[in-house]
């Protein structure tokens, strides 16, 4: 029996007001994919995250996660997930290990907790700041300590909103192995980012997304058509109007 798809959006839309963030979208990633989402500011990309992890409703369509509904399934769907979303606000009065040790009893981990928490800290580099309380962490921290949150139970999907955002070149390395480990073993990430080098080297698939839709969808190379992912999104979105600026002379 083939398993049923980490992520299956049908029809999924949601207006703010007069504005169509997310207009009537169906989308599949597969079981076991790294698959990126990218698009330019304002094209939807977080509201339809938002959606996925069941944090906003969709005025129509419905969202699966591994065949679970969000709404009549929401607690398996949310069991089997792990999100990091923008703007996600975390306890600024814990340590990062007070987080992922509070993380790993909300989730049920069990016994490897300790261990988990352990490898999590070291990978990303937080176990320096081990007694540092997250009021204190820097942007990049902040981001690193939310997706070890997420990954802390161990999710069969991973949603990431801009996980690579703020983050320095040698943590995007670490993150990337990480996240490269993870869908090795079976796991599936659905990322959002802007770092088109970074989709390029980790993705297997891609959707391009602008105004509330979704313009391209498939593997890399389908995506970029010979050319390279940064072209392909230039010529889908169109590059904004230039002109000479006289008081920048
Ligand atoms: N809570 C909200 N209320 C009103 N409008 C919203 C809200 N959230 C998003 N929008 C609007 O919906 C559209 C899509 O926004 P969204 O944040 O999903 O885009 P994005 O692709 O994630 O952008 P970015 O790359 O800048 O993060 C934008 O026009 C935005 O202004």
């Amino acid at each position: 029996m083939t398993p049923s798809p980490a992520v299956q959006l049908s029809g999924l839309s949601k207006h703010f007001g007069d504005r169509v963030a997310v207009d009537t979208i169906d989308l599949c990633v597969p079981a076991g994919m790294f698959f990126g989402l990218v698009g330019p500011n304002g094209a939807g990309k977080s509201t339809l995250l938002a959606m996925i992890a069941g944090l906003l409703a969709p005025d129509t369509g419905c969202v699966e996660i591994a065949g679970f509904d969000t709404r009549q399934r929401r607690e398996q769907a949310l069991e089997v997930m792990g999100i990091m979303l923008d703007g996600f606000s975390l306890p600024e009065r814990l340590t990062g290990s007070e987080l992922l040790e509070y993380t790993a009893r909300l989730r049920g981990v069990g016994g490897a907790s300790r261990e988990r928490a352990r490898d999590l800290l070291e990978i990303l580099e937080l176990d320096r700041a081990r007694s540092t309380l997250i009021v204190d962490y820097s942007t990049g921290m902040r981001k690193k300590i939310g997706l070890a949150v997420a990954m802390m139970h161990r999710p069969r999907v991973l949603v990431l909103d801009e996980p690579f955002e703020a983050i320095d070149p040698a943590s995007a390395w670490a993150i990337e192995t990480l996240l490269g480990q993870y869908v090795d073993g079976g796991g599936t990430v659905l990322l959002s980012s802007h770092i088109m080098d970074v989709i390029e080297r980790t993705c297997e698939r891609v959707a391009v997304m602008n105004d509330g839709r979704i313009l391209a969808e498939g593997t890399i190379d389908e995506v970029s058509a010979g050319g390279t992912l940064a072209e392909t999104f230039m010529r889908l979105i169109g590059v904004p109007p230039q002109r000479d600026i006289a008081w920048l002379r």
